[in-house]
């Protein structure tokens, strides 16, 4: 599944509609529908995912190490793998992008054959609690680990802490919860102010509300941070939040 290869005929890309109509309350599932939209799905849904993309590319720019390997954890439809692949600039890097979503990995394919940077990028259908990982420097989970069970978390982060270099870094994106509730109230009302914004209804909100409460768990700063330095990262560092939505970096020393 890596490169070279012809470019394809770009996916199609819709409009995301999913909840627009009444439906059953099942579960968010990362399926072919959710593959099909979602480039539109998540730019409208995620306050500052579009100022995050290009950031993944600068600090990768500044943390990947010559010979090392670099890892995109739920990499999707490879935003941020590509935005990995244009940081790196060490071309016996080796870049992985993991999934397990078959919908996602299949369309991700063509989005980097599209891509006219020549860096590989292995893709792997695999859970990433289970995906080998080695010699990493820079390891992105971009909005993947609030996915993943709580109970699971630390780890999955203890592995990924030990699997990397010193000076290596995680790049750990996630939906957060306050402390307070009428910080969590104003922040929540903020995050669907912009979902408004960007066209989605008040039907579309609360539906997709319901259908993600059970599987996106969102978790404190606070938690995050305590986490990553008992996992065996060094140093925590917020570089950017917008409302309820928040990208940490992750320093393991030199
Ligand atoms: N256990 C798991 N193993 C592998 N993949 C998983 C697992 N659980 C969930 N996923 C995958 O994690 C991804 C999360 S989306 C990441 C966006 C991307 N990083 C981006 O920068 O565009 C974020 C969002 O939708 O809010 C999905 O593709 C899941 O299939
Ligand atoms: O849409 C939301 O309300 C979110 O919290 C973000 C999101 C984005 C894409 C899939 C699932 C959740």
């Amino acid at each position: 599944m890596s490169k070279p290869k012809s470019p394809g005929k770009p996916p199609e890309q819709a409009t995301d509609r999913l909840f627009a109509t009444e439906r059953r309350p099942d579960d968010f599932r990362f399926d072919a529908s959710v593959a099909r939209v979602f480039p539109d799905m998540i730019r409208r849904s995620v306050p500052g995912y579009t100022t995050i993309i290009p950031m993944i590319e600068v600090i990768t720019e500044q943390y990947a190490q010559a010979g090392s390997n670099c890892y995109d954890l739920g990499c999707s439809l490879g935003a941020s793998t590509l935005a990995m692949r244009h940081g790196i600039s060490y071309p016996d890097c080796s870049l992985f992008g993991v999934d397990n979503s078959s919908a996602m990995i299949e369309r991700c394919e063509h989005y980097i054959a599209l891509d006219d940077n020549p860096m590989p990028v292995t893709l792997r259908c695999e859970d990433i609690l289970h995906t080998e990982l080695s010699n990493a420097s820079v390891t992105t989970l971009n909005f993947t680990l609030q996915f993943i069970a709580p109970e699971e978390r630390s780890a999955l982060l203890t592995r990924i802490a030990r699997a990397t270099r010193p000076g290596g870094v995680l790049i750990l994106s996630e939906k957060i919860q306050f402390e307070s509730e009428r910080e969590q109230n104003t922040q929540t009302r903020l995050h669907h102010d912009f979902k408004r914004a960007n066209g989605y209804s008040d039907l579309e909100i609360s539906q997709k509300r319901s259908a993600i409460e059970r599987v996106l768990i969102p978790e404190t700063l606070a938690a995050h941070k305590q986490r990553l330095l008992d996992a065996g990262f060094d140093d925590v560092m917020v570089w950017y939040q917008c409302f309820n939505f928040v990208s940490m970096l992750a320093i393991k020393n030199g």
